[in-house]
């Protein structure tokens, strides 16, 4: 596909643009008494209030025209039947094969039955899962295992860190689960000191096993292990691994057995359900792995099946290409309201960043739009008292999501409801707004001055107008966070689409990966330097008086 800018429904929402540029969300909620009825959908759990955006019929209409006319009814056909559409590497996209394996008993791929593979996989993990909880499998010295730490980074780490910890109320008791991801030696230091290498298990999860950061972290752990007991041969009872390169995890000193395959239609960012969930696995069981991959092709299922107008990821979706292109946003945030969901801005910043981050259309020209915006966020209602004011008062439109539960795992005192009194108010609070008349008859009801009412008033007052959706489920469960997350997997395929980009390959962290190794050589050598710019001269200079 070429630039969606040559789309006709491009050219026609940006006409609407200008209609709608003197339209104020409160006014479509005045005119139209169902619009809150009317602009909410819902799937796997989940329900979606979309109502508080700058968007009316026509706009909407627009929107599900310009997918259309992009053409994400074939891109879906093909991501769902396993067609190459990660163009740049030749490979099919299939984290939704992860999650189907339950559901489904065949999907052939280049000849070979991916479900038989997946299956076969999780039974693995099932063996695996089930010896460290019955307390089977034993350390060198013939104690059971008491922790699990997971080394890896990038996709390998974040999306199970983020769910293992989303799912804390499902944690079984035994094991401790810890990630460890950092090249900074105080990542792995700080873990290594409060464990036992008697009773501690390392899965090393790495797609490659070739990532700089994950094999030294690897290497430490293994050099921790040797020096406080433990001996080559007993490398296998405390490392385990989940990779696509069986050769060099073996070379490591990993048994055979204890390998997990990941496969090159999996994406590091979308590989959670995959073996590189195997940590989330042995903190929350087996069972609720299932339930977490059900959630997920739930979602899969409404995103296959569901027309546009009621499909989430396409809704969601198509609205932030309204307000990325054709309102200027630069970037978009995620609030949930959940202190277990409170890393997950993290793990959809990757997703969404490290999809849609790019320049080229998928026919190699450079792109005449701007695509991926500048994913952030964090937990209500910590953000209230912090970035709040900017998305309240600030010269940028940002485009937020609400993700709140109707109930709490903790559902001590008030604090639930004040919770979600807070998630609502904020929304309703961008929306609203507070006028310069409004504001002013505050400060008179406060007993200010005329002279302090007009220095004050424009001071207090919010523009309102501001969009949200807002997320809400009956509980976080193993069965909603899978749901939630592939939700947005799908929105973030859904823009790459629409924007004509490859949303599955990640050639500019590759960049970074071969310039590190540079600067780490002449970093560790005497080498002329004087080719490169006089700023990095100078740092690489710093470091070496440091270390001398
Ligand atoms: O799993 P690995 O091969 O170690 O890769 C870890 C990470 O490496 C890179 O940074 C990629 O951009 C990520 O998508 C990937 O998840």
């Amino acid at each position: 596909m070429g630039s969606p800018t040559k789309l006709t429904t491009w050219q026609k929402l940006t006409e609407h643009k200008q209609e709608m540029a003197s339209v104020n969300m409160t006014s479509l909620f005045d005119a139209d008494p169902k619009r809150a009825e009317k602009y909410t959908a819902q799937a796997a759990g989940w329900t979606l209030d979309y109502a508080k955006n700058r968007a009316s019929e026509k706009t909407l209409a627009l929107l599900t025209e310009l997918a259309k006319e992009a053409g994400l009814e074939t891109a879906i056909k093909g991501m769902f039947s396993g067609a190459h559409i990660n163009n740049t590497e030749d490979r099919s996209v299939l984290h939704i094969a992860l999650r189907a394996s339950q559901a489904q008993d065949t999907l052939m791929v280049d000849g070979v039955n991916v479900l038989a593979e997946v299956r076969a996989t999780l039974k693995q993990m099932e063996t695996f899962v089930a010896q460290l909880h019955s307390g089977e499998w034993k350390g060198h010295t013939g104690k059971t295992i008491t922790d699990v730490v997971s080394i890896g980074i990038g996709g390998s780490y974040l999306g199970p860190k983020v769910v293992a910890e989303a799912l804390t109320p499902y944690k079984k008791d035994g094991i401790k689960v810890h990630f460890v991801a950092n090249i900074d030696g105080s990542d792995i230091t700080g873990k290594l000191k409060q464990l036992n290498p008697e009773t501690t298990l390392f899965v090393i999860s790495s797609k490659t096993f070739g990532t700089l950061e994950t094999l030294s972290n690897a290497n430490a752990a293994r050099d921790w292990f040797l020096s406080n007991g433990g001996s080559q041969e007993n490398v296998s009872k405390h490392f385990a691994a989940v990779s696509s390169n069986v050769k060099k995890a073996v070379d490591f000193g990993m048994a055979k057995e204890n390998i997990f395959p990941m496969w090159d239609w999996v994406g590091g960012r979308y590989s959670l359900w995959s073996a590189i969930g195997l940590p989330v696995a042995i903190a929350v069981g087996m069972d609720n792995f299932y339930a977490l991959l059900d959630g997920a092709h739930q979602m899969d299922e409404h995103f296959r099946t569901t027309p546009f107008e009621e499909n989430l990821p396409v809704i969601m979706g198509t609205l932030g290409v309204w307000y990325i292109n054709f309102h200027n946003a630069q970037t978009h945030a995620l609030i949930p309201y959940d202190h277990y969901l409170r890393a997950m801005p993290a793990h959809i910043q990757q997703l969404d960043m490290e999809s849609n981050g790019k320049a080229n259309l998928l026919n190699g020209d450079g792109v005449a739009t701007d695509t991926g915006p500048i994913i952030w966020g964090g937990a209500g209602t910590n953000g209230q008292h912090a970035y709040h004011q900017l998305l309240h008062q600030g010269t940028r439109l940002v485009p937020v999501d609400f993700i709140a539960p109707l109930a709490s795992h903790n559902p001590i005192g008030e604090h639930h409801t004040q919770l979600f009194a807070n998630c609502l108010s904020q929304s309703q609070a961008l929306m609203v707004g507070k006028s310069l008349e409004q504001a002013k008859q505050e400060l008179r009801d406060a007993g200010a001055t005329p002279e302090q009412v007009d220095a004050i008033a424009p001071h207090k007052v919010i523009k309102g107008n501001r969009p949200s959706n807002t997320l809400l489920t009956d509980k976080m469960t193993p069965a909603t966070v899978g749901a939630l997350i592939a939700l947005y997997e799908h929105r973030t395929f859904v823009q790459g689409t629409i924007w004509g980009i490859n949303s599955f390959d990640q050639w500019g962290v590759e960049l970074g990966k071969v310039l590190g190794t540079d600067i780490y050589n002449r970093l560790v050598s005497d080498s002329d330097n004087s080719a490169l710019d006089a700023s990095t001269q100078a740092l690489i200079k710093a470091f070496k008086k440091a270390q001398s």
